[in-house]
This record gives structure tokens, C-alpha cells and sequence, in this order.
């Protein structure tokens, strides 16, 4: 089973989407996500120039070799751009594996482990009242699990709230989009940690006092803390047990970790922005985290993050993929195979993609009260469109960035 032919498809229905489309001598077709909000088109570069020659004549059937082949034969190791290439090759030979066998791809990675996936969604506010709003919104389309992001006073736009150009932009969608605004240069937050450290425990208490100790709670500090500033978030938080805080410090310095794990109990999730094994090494063997949030796309595909969740499992660390809206449908059908079928599963995050996102992408997967499931379909269960794709040409598009009052750019 040869591939013969290798597309590499740029559309942008909600937003930018980059896809690789494996097509095999016996007329079987592979989709693999290789989409990097912001910085789409060095992926394209990779795939296209460097990665689609080397895949013509190869068999498809050899996922294993593929992978260290184009791992090590690149030199260059690891990284957001090679490894969502990688990532691409490999989700669309499991795609295609599956599709020979007549088996949806969960089944080749050992069957299901449960019988579905609890997912979780992006609730937000600007204000409490409009966060309630949220939350309640997203109880009613079934969502068991909720992040909470929140306005802080003083500043006037903060990553993670809905804001009525967005709202418009979505269609109506709430926050459930990733702000890369497309067309616009990078747009500037501004952010002042004392004030959010001050009013985040404010936010969760009401909210729990609003809808009781049970709903799992979910809260994203997205990089912007330095590690003591972490510790006293995870403390503060603790009396409103969340389900976990996420990217409470840039984490490239994984033993900063340490300092915050000493000072709370509160879970801790890291690894959106990780893309190997390597990066977690630290963080896993001192159990210095609770979750792994890397993404099937971001981590070099099926094959190497489920090494990476494998490892983990060993201390006790459960998978926590990210599903924001910039992982595609391709993408986010491989999280759902592999979640489904590994044992150390913990939650998906699920922002549901917009009205043209479905026309290009046909899915197979199930959202049912609640639990998310990939599907029965052999392979990975989603085609996409080309003509529908066509109709949406790429468009540039930056995520926001920060700086602080006085002008110091800070981490976003
Ligand atoms: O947990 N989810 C997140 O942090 C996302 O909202 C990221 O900001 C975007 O995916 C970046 O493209
Ligand atoms: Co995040």
C-alpha cells in the first residue's frame, strides 16, 4: 500500500486550517492536521518542500518507521513546526491503516477503555453576571466540565473572554474560537498579574457559591505567572477544589514546578505548547503535574503522544488534550481515538468549531450529554471537502500578545 500522492490543504472557513491528504496506490485516502494557529504557513513550508517528497513510494502501512524516519533523517529535533508536520504524516497513516482494516483507529490502539470521553467547554465574563450566563449556557449543551475565564478590573481586554467583535465574527458562537484575528497584525493585551491574583479567588467563590462543590471547574493562568505568584494562585484556589489550574508558569524551566508543588494541592495541567516527550521528562518523573495537555497535532501525532501519555501513566498522570478551536476536526478526531482507547485518560477540552468548519470538515464523532466519542468509522471518521475547502482561502491571522502597564511585553 504506497502513497502516491501527498496534498498539503490551506482552508479557512472560521478560521485558518492546515490539513495533510495521504492518497494511496489502492485509492485510500489519510487526513492529518497540521494547523499551528499563528504561524500556519511554516508548517506548510515543512510539509510541502521538505516532508512530501520523502513520503511518495513509501508504504504506508509503516507508521513506526515513518515517524523516526522523518524524526531523525530532519536533524533538526523537536519543535512546534517539525512536530506538527510530523504529526500531519502520521495521523493520516493511522487514518488510512484504519480504513484497510475496516477499523475506526481507537480499535487498532487497544479498543475502548470507557465508553466515552468527558469533555469540558470555555465558559466566560467579562463581569460575574456574564460568566453565570456562560456557565449556564454550557451546562444546557451538555458540558459536565467547565473552564471559568474571567475579566479582571482595570484591564480591558484578557485572553479567554468572549468580546462582542469575536461574538460577531463566530456567528453567534461564545467564546469558542481562538483569538488569532485574522487580517489584523498581533493585537495587544494588557495584563496586570496583582490585580487577577487578587480577583480570580473572588470569581471562583462566587461561582461555587452560585452552582454548589460539584461541577468540575477548570482555570486556564495561561503562562503568566512566575512560580511563587503560582503557588499563592493554587493555594488561593484550593478551598474551590478545581478540577485543575492550567499553565500556571512558563514551563520551559520545568523544575519551576517544584516550587509551586510545594505550596498547593490544587491539579496542575501543562503541555499545550509542548511538542515531545522531551519536554515533559522532568515534570512526569517528579510528578510535578497532574495532566498532560499537549494536543495529537502539536506532539508529533497518534504514535508519539501516546508514548508520551504511556510514560506518564507510569505516575499516575492522565491526558488533558487540548481542543481549542485551532486544532482541526482532523485533529480533534486522533485526540478522541487515543483517548478512547488509553487507560490514563482524564478530560478533553471541547470548543465546538463554526458552521463552515463543519461544511469542510464531515465528522463522524458524537457529543452525547455530556461525552464526546470519535465514531465507529473506520480510520479516524473525518473527510474533508476539498470544493467547500476552496471556498476559503487562507488569511493571515496573529495571536494577541501582552504587555504590561508600564510597556514591558509579557508572556500571553
Ligand atoms: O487552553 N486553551 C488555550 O490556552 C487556548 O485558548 C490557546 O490560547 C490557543 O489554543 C492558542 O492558539
Ligand atoms: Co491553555
Amino acid at each position: 500500500m504506497i502513497i502516491d500522492r501527498a496534498e498539503v490543504i490551506v482552508t479557512s472557513p472560521d478560521r485558518n486550517f492546515v490539513t495533510l491528504k495521504l492518497t494511496t496506490d489502492d485509492g485510500l485516502t489519510g487526513l492529518g492536521d497540521a494547523t499551528l494557529n499563528g504561524r500556519e504557513m511554516a508548517v506548510v513550508a515543512y510539509l510541502a518542500e521538505h516532508v512530501v517528497p520523502l513520503l511518495l513510494g513509501r508504504d504506508a502501512h509503516r507508521i513506526e518507521d515513518t515517524w523516526q524516519f522523518l524524526y531523525r533523517s530532519a536533524y533538526w529535533r523537536r519543535g512546534p513546526v517539525t512536530m506538527a508536520a510530523i504529526a500531519a504524516v502520521d495521523m493520516a497513516l493511522w487514518d488510512i491503516k484504519g480504513k484497510a482494516a475496516g477499523m475506526p483507529v481507537y480499535q487498532l490502539l487497544g479498543g475502548a477503555s470507557r465508553t466515552g470521553l468527558l469533555a469540558y467547554g470555555h465558559a466566560s465574563g467579562k463581569d460575574t453576571e456574564e460568566l453565570f450566563d456562560s456557565i449556564r449556557a454550557h451546562q444546557e449543551q451538555g458540558y459536565r466540565a467547565i473552564r471559568v475565564q474571567t475579566g479582571v478590573p482595570g484591564l480591558k481586554s484578557i485572553y479567554g473572554i468572549a468580546s462582542n467583535a469575536t461574538f460577531e465574527a463566530m456567528e453567534g458562537v461564545r467564546y469558542d474560537h481562538e483569538p488569532a484575528q485574522r487580517g489584523a497584525l498581533p493585537n495587544e493585551e494588557d495584563w496586570d498579574t496583582r490585580s487577577y491574583l487578587r480577583h480570580v479567588p473572588t470569581v471562583f467563590e462566587a461561582v461555587r457559591s452560585e452552582f454548589g462543590p460539584e461541577l468540575p471547574l477548570l482555570h486556564d493562568a495561561h503562562h503568566r505567572l512566575t512560580p511563587i505568584q503560582a503557588a499563592r494562585l493554587g493555594k488561593s484556589l484550593e478551598p474551590f477544589d478545581l478540577f485543575w489550574l492550567e499553565d500556571v508558569t512558563p514551563a520551559e524551566n520545568q523544575e519551576a514546578l517544584r516550587l509551586v508543588r510545594q505550596h498547593t494541592t490544587t491539579p496542575l495541567a501543562i503541555g499545550e505548547i509542548f511538542n515531545t516527550v522531551w519536554d515533559y521528562q522532568q515534570i512526569i518523573r517528579e510528578q510535578l503535574i497532574d495532566y498532560v495537555r499537549s494536543a495529537v497535532t502539536h506532539t508529533g501525532g497518534i504514535t508519539h503522544l501516546k508514548k508520551v501519555l504511556d510514560y506518564a501513566a507510569q505516575y499516575q498522570i492522565k491526558s488533558g488534550m487540548h481542543g481549542p478551536t485551532d486544532i482541526s476536526p482532523v485533529g480533534m478526531a486522533a485526540a478522541m481515538h487515543l483517548g478512547l482507547s488509553i487507560h490514563n485518560f482524564g478530560i478533553q477540552e471541547y470548543m465546538r468549531h463554526g458552521a463552515k468548519t463543519d461544511q469542510v470538515f464531515q465528522q463522524s464523532f458524537t457529543w452525547t450529554d455530556g461525552l464526546l466519542h470519535p465514531g465507529d468509522q473506520p480510520g479516524l471518521g473525518v473527510e474533508l471537502d476539498t470544493d467547500e475547502a476552496g471556498k476559503y482561502p487562507y488569511v493571515q491571522a496573529y495571536l494577541p500578545y501582552n504587555r504590561l502597564a508600564d510597556g514591558t511585553v509579557h508572556d500571553w
